[in-house]
């Protein structure tokens, strides 16, 4: 089997029922898509914590880790490697999110993902964002 990528990844959900999208950057493997927020869980790092970090570094919010709550996971065979993604769901945190690495990002409400392309991997996600926030 090819190698195993462990991604933390995290549906911001406001106060609305909308859905945090961030677009990959230019110069990046998948540029252009619309993704969740996360990234790589480092060597010794729990998939929370890489959350709490990738948040504050792409997002500049603070989360507190008992308001992550684990909802489904992606696990997608790529060309050259097998993603497998936790997705948590997250109602509460502190600041205001922007892309702080100048990435776009989008407030999109469930019934509207399918709008966004997203990588290959997150497709079977919606689903689950659907019935957690009917609409
Ligand atoms: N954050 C995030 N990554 C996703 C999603 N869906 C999906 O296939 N991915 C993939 C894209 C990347 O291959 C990987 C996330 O890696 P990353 O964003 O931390 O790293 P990167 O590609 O910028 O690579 P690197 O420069 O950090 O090595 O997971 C998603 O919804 N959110």
């Amino acid at each position: 089997m090819t190698r195993m990528v462990l991604v933390s990844a995290c549906a911001l959900v406001d106060p609305d029922g909308r859905i945090l999208l961030a677009q990959r950057p230019e110069g990046k493997a998948m540029a252009g898509l619309w993704e969740f927020p996360g990234g790589k869980v480092e060597k010794d790092e729990r998939p929370e914590e890489t959350l709490i970090r990738e948040l504050r570094e792409e997002l500049g919010i603070t989360v507190n880790e008992a308001c992550l709550a684990p909802l489904t996971f992606a696990s997608h065979t790529y060309e050259d490697f097998h993603l497998l993604m936790p997705l948590y769901v997250c109602r509460r945190w502190d600041g205001f999110p922007s892309g702080r690495e100048k990435q776009q990002i989008k407030w999109v409400r469930p019934n509207r993902l399918r709008d966004y392309p997203m990588p290959a991997a997150d497709e079977p996600l919606i689903p689950h964002l659907m019935d957690l926030v009917p609409s």
